[in-house]
């Protein structure tokens, strides 16, 4: 489907002729009809001969609603600029061509219109000035064709032209719905409608859908285009959508309505921008401007990147800050204006919609631009992510457009890009593969430099070393996991250590540690304290951790034979005389109640034994 908007000097007959070739007025207020001038965007829809419909979007001409035309041209596919022969190329003709020259909208066709006021000769040089004028734009080359909505003259070879340049709609139904809103209204006994063309994505009745930037939510009650009830719309189509839910105080032209969660508003954008070829000054850094893109607008602060000003017809890359939240995606158009003199200075194409603040002159920071501008999508990814680091999937999306989904989800298939799933919300990370090799290499020497540090301990807790990942902390638990299956971190339950360190104890304090070792043996079921036996802690541990000892509680610790052996005579003694009591056990191993007692419990929590009362039962 196809949005066609009108363009030219107020007063070229642009309303009239919407209402010639489509028996519809376009002029709905009072006011626009008692003064005989468009002040707002105006709506008709048209039937062409090889029987497609397509929507017509009648803007104002007079300078004071530039706006309102901006908010029109926003959404077209093609444009019908009107210039009137009897006053031939007017300002706003040609402010209008700039416009559409920035936005790039080339399928376009130019309504020399009254023609019945003007002779042969004049209709000429009327005729050759427009080509002229035409030339270096995006509109040369175009059709120019000489109609009279007074007489009908040339009516029908417009259509007929309209209908041969609308070819191929760049606009796709698989993307995520966005609506630029362009009209807000009440009809008794439904309630709040809005009105826009759906840029991409389908929208269906009683889908819940999010008006950005409040992020108020609502559901689609109702859908019409061109007047008639529809269950759901696809791409490039005028429609009005019924919410319920919201009210109409809450929403606003320039608001966009969307599917929730899949847009952010954002202050700060990173652009390409052209200048205007016939400025008289160029545009440069830190310049003021008004910001237009599809139906919202916003004051711009410009920082040009790399450059301090861009001549007239010349272009650069920018950061914009903008004053109020938009909600933009990779490759929408915009229009910058200057507020006085009121002038369209430049446009250009939106490159990154959530960047961060760049330094101006740095390098890397243009090389990105370059490749957002016109790289391929998996040098655009491969850039973003590697200036940014890992990122959430919804947010790389939202970050390049939502067009390019398969090719992301084709780079992870083929392992160029690393996805990591949370496990909740079917969020994941991904990341380039060269990143995450450095994290592989990262935790590798991390962990080495902790086992020395720390040659007593068996390893990392789990919770320390999250936190050392370079990664957003509601994936740190799936980056864990990653690494422990692909074999780069050794899992030890609360800790883990490198794949190749085993716990040993250290040379120097070898001497002590056979001492321990040999005075709690010598124990036997009755071992000494730590404290009786002067032992450190911390190699106490160790001795645990390399399964030489048992630590039963805080003051006993057995030696790992005695203890396997005292735990097969318990088991054994249980076979044969049925469950055990404490004393049982203390005459069985020959000690006193408060090493069996400590053993039992210890056996218990080690889901050997099972306590029954006064008895122990096998597990
Ligand atoms: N003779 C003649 N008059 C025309 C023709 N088309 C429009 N007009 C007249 O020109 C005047 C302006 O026409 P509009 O259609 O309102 O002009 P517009 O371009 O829509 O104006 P804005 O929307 O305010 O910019 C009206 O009085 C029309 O009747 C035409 O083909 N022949």
């Amino acid at each position: 489907m196809f949005v066609i908007g009108t363009a030219g000097h107020v007063d070229h007959g642009k309303s009239t002729l919407v209402k010639a070739l489509t028996g519809i007025d376009p002029d709905r207020l009072q006011e626009e009809k008692a003064r005989e001038m468009t002040i707002d965007l105006g709506f008709a829809w048209l039937k062409l001969p090889s029987g497609r419909e397509v929507s017509i979007v009648d803007v104002p001409g007079h300078e004071r609603f530039i706006k309102n035309m901006l908010a029109g041209v926003g959404g077209i596919d093609a444009a019908i600029l009107v210039i009137a022969a009897d006053e031939g190329v007017m300002p706003q003709t040609k402010e209008h061509l700039a416009i559409l020259d920035l936005l790039e909208i080339s399928k376009a066709v130019v309504a020399l219109t009254k023609v019945d006021l003007v002779d042969e000769e004049w209709l000429s040089l009327v005729y050759e000035d427009v080509f002229q004028l035409l030339k270096g734009t995006v509109l040369e080359g175009s059709p120019i064709v000489c109609v009279s909505s007074r007489t009908g003259k040339g009516l029908g070879d417009l259509v007929k032209i309209l209908d041969s340049i609308l070819v191929d709609s760049p606009r796709s139904v698989k993307g995520v719905p966005r609506l630029p809103i362009d009209r807000v209204f009440t009809i008794k006994g439904f309630g709040t409608v809005v009105t826009g063309t759906l840029i991409e994505g389908s929208l269906i009745l009683g889908q819940e859908v999010e008006i950005l930037p409040t992020g108020k939510r609502a559901r689609i009650r109702g859908l019409q285009s061109h007047k008639n009830q529809i269950s759901s719309v696809g791409p490039g189509r005028r429609v009005a959508v019924n919410l319920s839910g919201v009210d109409v105080s809450d929403i606003q032209r320039g608001d966009v309505l969307v599917t929730p969660g899949k847009f952010r508003p954002t202050k700060r954008i990173d652009v390409y921008v052209r200048a205007v070829s016939d400025l008289d000054d160029p545009i440069t850094h830190a310049d003021k401007l008004e910001f237009f893109s599809g139906t919202t607008q916003s004051q711009a602060i410009l920082s040009l990147l790399g450059i301090d000003t861009i001549d007239p017809g010349s272009s650069g890359y920018a950061q914009l800050r903008l004053s109020d939240p938009v909600v933009v995606s990779p490759g929408d158009y915009f229009i910058l204006r200057k507020a006085s003199p009121s002038v369209t200075v430049g446009g250009g194409i939106v490159l990154s919609p959530y960047p961060r603040r760049h330094k101006r002159s740095d390098s890397a920071i243009l090389q990105l631009m370059n490749i957002l501008h016109r790289g391929s999508i998996n040098d655009k990814v491969v850039s973003i992510l590697s200036l940014y680091g890992p990122m959430p999937l919804n947010d790389l999306l939202m970050s390049l457009g939502y067009a390019h989904e398969d090719d992301i989800r084709g780079m992870i298939a083929n392992s160029q890009l690393i996805s990591i799933s949370s496990g909740y919300n079917s969020d994941s990370l991904v990341m380039t593969r060269e990143f995450w090799d450095s994290i592989e290499q990262g935790v590798t020497i991390e962990l080495h430099e902790y086992h020395s540090n720390f040659p007593l301990r068996k390893g990392m807790p789990k919770e320390e070393f999250r936190k050392k990942l370079p990664v957003p902390l509601r994936f740190t638990s799936a980056v864990l996991h990653k690494l422990i299956e692909d074999n780069i971190i050794k899992d030890l339950g609360d800790s883990v250590s490198a794949t190749d360190w085993r716990l040993e104890v250290p040379a120097y304090l070898k001497y002590k540690a056979d001492r321990i070792l040999e005075s709690i043996r010598a124990g036997g079921s009755s071992p000494p304290s730590p404290t009786e036996i002067d032992a450190d802690r911390e190699l106490l541990q160790a001795l645990v951790d390399m399964g030489k000892l048992v630590k039963v509680d805080d003051d006993i610790y057995f030696s790992i034979d005695v203890y396997e052996d005292m735990v097969d005579k318990i088991l054994a003694d249980i076979d044969k005389s049925g469950p055990i009591t404490v004393a049982r056990a203390r005459d069985l191993l020959g000690t006193s109640r408060k090493y069996v007692l400590a053993l039992l419990e210890y056996m218990d929590e080690q889901r050997i034994t099972r306590r029954s009362g006064d008895y122990r039962v096998r597990r």
